[in-house]
């Protein structure tokens, strides 16, 4: 498991720690490791010209004494000084080992940026001059290693409020930031590398954490010598309609694919032959009305792709809403629910997944406002609503009052394409029936489903029945 945290969780821990070691210490280790990457990215250190973004802060002093090291390699280091103070120290290191101070234009020749400007001390919008800066490193050639965090993003939450250093890499100090991890932060923040200063045992419990593919396998449940198809788990589907016919299909292939003992799809005439046409192993139910009561036995429901939100819909979400077995709720049903919260009251657990636009009918929120802070917006929907959130887009986010948020990096934007969503929600239906809690089965389905794109993908477009055959291949990937 990654675990993250937020800038004061961090700077709580170092405070414990920096009480124990002697003064300075940590910025030392920290420097190396940062001057460390930059050697690993740059072809040759010498001869190098490597420019340093130094803000008024510590994650100035980071950088001065990482570009202090490189200029002793030989690197041609150049200071661009940002703010109204100096880390005294760090740029008497960098002088003394012959780099100089600059003005900006440094960073048109650098091969190397280090964005020191602001770390996990930073509040608010970038300000001038720095924000000038930041954009202007954008702009230049150069590999951008970002200290820390990428100056401009929120470290405990990915929020940008205005300008942000988009790094190639961030390497972070002492602990992952929440703000690496989720987007639009993430997508700022580059490859990730990380510095351990020894703050291990100064850390409360994680803010975030991501599940990696060893957790993932080590969570989802594996048939045994007792196993029958009732007790694999039994997922039943309510999705599709006479108008959208597809969303059961893939629904019903992402729950099968991921291994439960039985499907049961209920639906009208139209989907119901496509679901038989296209998966001969699910068990279905023609429904000529809006009743469940013929379908049988299931240990969790997934509702709502395709389903349609007129009466015959409403009815079936109402039934299946009413169970007391774990419900993933989707699409269409979102909507309903949207609209009669009280159809979320209930005493099972509750998975939903919604994308930004579902979620803002749900709780009132604009979506672009969702989007810049999906990790508020989705702590705040579990609390509101009770149920677990399965916050979707370029980083999926899985809420549930009281635990750290999971995260989910696996995915690509490939996936952004017609009807995956559909397949998340069989994925995820199909580990709830197994026994998995709405946590888990949302975060797994989530790195199963995220890997399954990229296979599919692997650099040209996908169509989403590629992303159902390839989650056999995305489960044995895991190890
Ligand atoms: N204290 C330590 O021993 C260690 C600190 N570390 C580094 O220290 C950093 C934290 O240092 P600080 O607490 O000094 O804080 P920062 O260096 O992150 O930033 C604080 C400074 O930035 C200015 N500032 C804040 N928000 C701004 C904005 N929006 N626009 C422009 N200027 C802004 C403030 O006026 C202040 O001078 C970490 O991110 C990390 O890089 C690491 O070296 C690990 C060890
Ligand atoms: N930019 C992106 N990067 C990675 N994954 C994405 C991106 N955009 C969407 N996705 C993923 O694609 C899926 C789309 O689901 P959804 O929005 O419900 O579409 P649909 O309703 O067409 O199935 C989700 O799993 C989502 O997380
Ligand atoms: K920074």
């Amino acid at each position: 498991m990654l675990t993250a945290y937020t800038a004061d969780q961090v700077r709580d821990a170092e405070r414990e720690l920096m009480a124990r070691v002697p003064e300075g210490s940590l910025m030392q280790i920290a420097a190396t490791g940062l001057a460390a990457v930059c050697a690993r990215l740059l072809p040759s250190v010498y001869g190098a010209r490597v420019a340093l973004l130094v803000g008024s802060g510590d994650n100035g002093g980071d950088a001065l004494y990482a570009g202090a090291r490189l200029a002793a390699r030989g690197a041609r280091v150049e200071a661009v000084l940002a703010g109204s103070r100096t880390h005294e120290a760090g740029l008497a290191a960098l002088l003394e080992h012959g780099g100089r101070i600059a003005d900006e234009s440094a960073l048109d020749a650098a091969d190397l940026i280090v964005d020191g400007l602001v770390g996990i001390g930073a509040t608010g919008a970038l300000r001038e001059p720095y924000a000038a800066l930041a954009r202007r490193a954008g702009e230049a050639d150069a590999l951008v290693v970002a200290v820390d965090v990428p100056s401009g993003v929120d470290a405990g939450t990915g929020e940008v409020a205005g300008a942000a250093v988009r790094a190639h890499v961030t390497v972070t100090m002492g602990a992952c930031k929440t703000g690496l991890l989720v987007d639009p932060g993430a997508g700022f923040a580059g490859a990730l590398e990380f510095v351990d200063i020894g703050l291990g045992p100064h850390l409360p419990d994680a803010d975030t954490g991501a599940l990696t593919g060893a957790d993932v396998a080590d969570l989802l449940p594996r048939p045994v010598a007792e196993s029958d198809k009732y007790r694999r788990g039994v997922v039943g589907i309510v999705a599709g309609s006479e108008s959208y016919t597809g969303a059961a299909v893939l629904a019903v292939g992402g729950a099968l694919r991921a291994g439960a003992g039985m499907v049961r799809y209920a639906g009208t005439s139209a989907p119901v032959a496509q679901v038989r046409a296209a998966w001969p192993e699910a068990v279905i139910t023609e429904l000529d009305g809006p009743d469940l009561g013929g379908v049988g036995r299931v240990q969790a429901w997934v509702l709502g792709p395709g389903l349609g939100t007129g009466g015959f819909a409403r009815e079936l979400a109402a039934q299946v809403l009413a169970s007391d077995v774990p419900v993933l709720v989707d699409a269409d049903a979102l909507t309903l629910a949207a609209g009669e919260r009280a159809l979320l009251r209930r005493t099972a657990p509750t998975l939903i997944t919604p994308h930004a636009g579902e979620l803002s009918r749900l709780i009132g929120v604009p979506g672009a406002r969702i989007e810049a802070a999906r990790l508020e917006h989705a702590r705040r929907a579990a609390a509101e609503l009770g149920v677990t959130v399965l916050l979707k887009g370029s980083t999926t986010v899985v809420a549930e009052e009281d635990r750290p948020v999971r995260v989910n990096r696996t995915g690509t934007p490939w996936l952004a394409t017609a009807g995956t969503g559909d397949v998340l929600a069989g994925v995820a239906g199909a580990l709830l029936a197994q026994g998995l809690s709405c946590y888990d089965a949302g975060s797994c389905a989530a790195y199963v489903h995220g890997v399954a794109g990229r296979l599919a993908a692997d650099g040209v477009p996908l169509v989403t029945t590629d992303v159902v055959a390839a989650i056999p291949e995305a489960i044995r990937s895991l190890g």
